[in-house]
């Protein structure tokens, strides 16, 4: 479990995030869900250690944030950091030469579902492809817990489709995942937990099923009570 306790970061005088707690499940996907500029991004950089924090403490699976988390974790950011000259099975090759974690099989595996051709050069992929690429270049890490920023955003509705199929499906299997977005109404099927942010605060983390099968609500309906009282 990832239990993110009471963080709070400023940048100069702005406070971002002032009191920040939730947890995060293997086996769950939770979704931090707030406007733009609201902090999602922060917290994502705070669970990866790229950024000192002003108080509060990040556990995962029991342990302080150290060297070792990174065997245990990973962070797929929202536009891809391989050479855009590189073809996708070149970037493959770099991310099995640069981590022990590569697993080739479900690379394999992932190139099959996105439908991706290995020999494409990532410069003349569409948008949605390159976000398969991205996705695809984390997921075939052996990690227990994959953090994304925004993994959907502006992208087309098919592959808004097949990236999402991607999260029920056995290749994330019982993986803890991490996503952030601003959009939920795309993605609300596939979250476990949602934790909604407002002014540098949690304003409540609650199980979507719970809620749906409890009071009849989708996660749009408690966002509209807690936004707008
Ligand atoms: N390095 C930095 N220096 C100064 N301010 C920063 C820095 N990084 C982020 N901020 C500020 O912190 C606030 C939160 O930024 P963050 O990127 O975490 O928000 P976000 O919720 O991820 O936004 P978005 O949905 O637009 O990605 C913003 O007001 C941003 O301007």
């Amino acid at each position: 479990m990832i239990e993110v306790n009471g963080i709070r970061k400023k940048f100069g005088r702005k406070r971002v995030l002032q009191d920040v707690s939730f947890t995060a499940e293997k086996g769950e996907v939770t979704c931090i869900i707030g406007i733009n500029g609201v902090g999602k991004t922060t917290i994502m950089n705070a669970i990866m250690n790229l950024t000192p924090l002003n108080g509060g403490q990040i556990l995962i699976d029991g342990e302080k944030l150290s060297k070792k988390s990174y065997e245990k974790i990973t962070f797929i950011p929202d536009a891809i950091i391989m050479q855009p000259t590189m073809t996708i099975a070149e970037a493959m090759q770099f991310m099995a030469d640069f981590y022990d974690s590569w697993n080739q099989e479900r690379a394999d595996e992932l190139l099959d579902f996105f439908k991706l051709q290995a020999g494409d050069k990532i410069n003349n992929l569409s948008k949605g492809n390159r976000a398969k690429v991205n996705l695809l270049l984390g997921l075939a890490l052996d990690v227990d817990y994959l953090l994304m920023d925004e993994p959907f955003s502006g992208i087309d509705i098919f592959s808004r489709e097949q990236i999402a199929d991607v999260f029920t499906s056995h290749l994330v299997e019982d993986r803890g995942v991490i996503i952030t977005t601003h959009e939920i109404n795309d993605i609300e099927h596939l979250i476990d937990q949602a934790v909604l942010l407002d002014n540098g605060e949690v304003l409540t983390q609650f199980s979507c099923e719970k809620v749906r099968e409890d009071e009849g609500k989708s996660v749009v309906d408690v966002m509209r009570e807690v936004y707008q009282p």
